[in-house]
């Protein structure tokens, strides 16, 4: 076999690429990037570089972001308890402002930075802009592990959503624009709801049909009770690993929302380590994904 120069490889690698831009094309790709997957520089900027060439290759990028560690850090400042129920955070008044100020505010303006900086154009966004995103207050139920008796959480200001419009989101599709957006919205009732991110990006990615769901996160996908990674799970094999106490934590809500986007009509839904530099473009352009694929 003859060994290809360098720029003969450059040039291979670069037209791999092309089946995977054209099943891409125009076609709406939503990434959840976790609070866990943030916080080195180097890996913040592959990011954004990556969410500016999926834009450049004709994609349609929506960001949905958390902030989980960060808001807890600022809660610490504030000497604010950090308190969750089934991986969410019960939220009062005083924590619901909180969580906007640093998801809406700080860390959505971070992420907008740095796609701007990659040579986009970026517009960072909630729930309560445009009429996006209306929630309800969220109706959570755990199975006691002792007593084994169903209990409903009283979460306060924590939110699920309930009406998505858009409007907004169709009109920065056709525009060079790309929404990034923290998952906080407002209710009907007039309060402000804090809703789990991965919640919000499940609810975005089903009612906008798209393509692929990935959720950035900081272990390399679905780990089995041995630490193990699961490449791939049906629907019901996710739902027993939750039963059976193999996801807990932030996992729980992660695994959760895969099911509903997947029953809601996403093609693809995969968890992956946003800790690996570019892994967006790795899962989506090349055959290199790794991570754990939801399927139904
Ligand atoms: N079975 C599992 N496989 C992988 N991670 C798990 C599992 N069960 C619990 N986790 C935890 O879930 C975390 C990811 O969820 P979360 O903390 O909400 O991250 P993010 O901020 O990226 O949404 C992992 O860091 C890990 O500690
Ligand atoms: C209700 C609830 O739990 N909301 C989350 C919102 C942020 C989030 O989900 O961030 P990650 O994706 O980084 O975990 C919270 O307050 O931490």
């Amino acid at each position: 076999m003859t060994e290809l120069s360098a720029p003969e490889f450059e040039a291979a690698v670069l037209a791999k690429a092309l089946p995977f831009m054209q099943r891409y094309e125009n076609r709406t790709i939503v990434v959840k990037y976790g609070g866990h997957a943030m916080g080195d520089a180097t890996l913040g900027k592959a990011f954004a570089q990556d969410i500016a060439l999926l834009k450049q290759s004709g994609v349609n990028p929506v960001v949905v972001h958390g902030g989980g560690p960060q808001i807890g850090k600022m809660l610490d400042k504030m000497g604010i308890e950090s308190k969750f129920e089934g991986g969410l955070r019960v939220t009062d008044q005083a924590t619901v402002e909180i969580v906007e100020m640093v998801l809406a505010g700080s860390i959505n303006k971070e992420i907008v930075q740095l796609i701007n900086e990659a040579g986009e154009w970026a517009i960072g966004l909630c729930g309560k802009d445009g009429n996006m995103v209306f929630a309800e207050k969220a109706k959570k139920t755990i199975v006691d592990p002792d007593s084994n008796i169903e209990r409903v959480l009283d979460l306060g200001f924590v939110g699920e959503p309930s009406e998505i419009d858009h409007t907004l989101l169709n009109l920065l599709a056709k525009s060079e624009m790309i929404p990034v957006i923290a998952p906080v919205a407002p209710g009907r009732d007039g309060n402000t709801y804090n809703i789990n991110a991965d919640t919000f990006a499940g609810a975005i990615a089903g009612s906008a049909h798209a393509k692929r769901l990935l959720f950035l996160t900081d272990v390399p996908g679905v780990l089995d009770k041995q630490g193990k990674l699961i490449k791939e799970l049906t629907v019901s094999e996710a739902e027993t690993l939750i039963k059976d106490g193999t996801a807990t934590g932030g996992m729980i809500p992660k695994i959760e929302n895969c099911i509903h986007a997947i029953k809601e009509g996403v093609e693809g839904v995969v968890i992956l380590n946003g800790k690996v530099p570019h892994a967006v473009l790795l899962e989506l352009f090349t055959e290199h994904g790794a991570g754990t694929l939801i399927v139904p």
